[in-house]
């Protein structure tokens, strides 16, 4: 099974306004095509780890793997690239550009990495579209369409570079029960049958009960 996310003795200090030791020797590994969520109550360190794994946040003692290779002491461009190229993102906003169009939203990612004509990035962005059953969707404004449509949007927009990983801060933390359980059956479906690896922070004990494993926080620490 090969590894696509390890950290490594994970430390990470507030200085301010106090010195506050917030996540303590965090270490495990994400498989590929494993679907893991972390829960923990509110404020034990999951933003700031999730912040450290996606690359975002360089202030922390330890190694982050991507793939096998240690990202870690990479520059802030090489960082950029990295994320854009190999991390998905879903957050519980779903941080869209509402005067675009679905199409044009998803297609942003693509465009920023610079590796395909525009023709091959909308035929990309299509298909994802048509992965998540919106791509009759493709011409309407992002704003025009409903709450639970446009986190599909977000996912289809995460997935347009093919990443590695998906990272997601509670992406159904702003969706009613039945748009929350659409989005949970699109990631099982992405992971079982495309393989891809999804790492998701989420409150919602019923989502996180369907993952494939849940990490555990504590004060800063992994417990189980
Ligand atoms: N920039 C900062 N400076 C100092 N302390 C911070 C900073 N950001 C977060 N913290 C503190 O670090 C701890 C962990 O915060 P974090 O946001 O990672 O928690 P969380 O588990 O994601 O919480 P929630 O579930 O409420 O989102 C908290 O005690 C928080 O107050």
């Amino acid at each position: 099974m090969s590894t696509v996310l390890e950290a490594k003795h994970i430390n990470k200090y507030f200085k301010k306004p106090v010195l506050f030791h917030v996540l303590k020797d965090i270490n495990f590994k994400i498989n590929k095509g494993e679907f893991t969520s972390i829960m923990g109550k509110s404020g034990c360190g999951k933003s700031t780890l999730l912040y450290i794994l996606s690359t975002m946040d360089t202030d922390y003692e330890g190694e982050l793997y991507l793939n096998n290779e240690l990202v870690t002491n990479n520059t802030r461009d090489q960082l950029s690239y990295i994320r854009n190229k190999h991390i998905g993102f879903v957050f519980q906003f779903h941080y869209l550009l509402s005067e675009f169009s679905v199409l044009e939203n998803v297609m942003l990612p693509a465009k920023k990495l610079g590796e395909k004509s525009f023709e091959e990035i909308e035929h990309d962005a299509m298909q994802k579209l048509s992965i998540l059953h919106i791509d009759h969707l493709a011409k309407k404004r992002a704003s025009r369409i409903s709450g639970g449509e446009k986190q599909r949007v977000a996912i289809a927009r995460a997935l347009i570079n093919n990443p590695s990983i998906i990272m997601g801060d509670e992406p159904t933390g702003n969706l009613d029960s039945h748009n929350s359980d659409n989005v949970f059956n699109i990631f099982k479906q992405l992971s079982d049958e495309q393989g891809l690896s999804l790492l998701i922070v989420t409150h919602d004990e019923d989502f996180a009960k369907r993952t494939n494993r849940i990490i555990t926080m504590e004060d800063g620490k992994i417990i189980s």
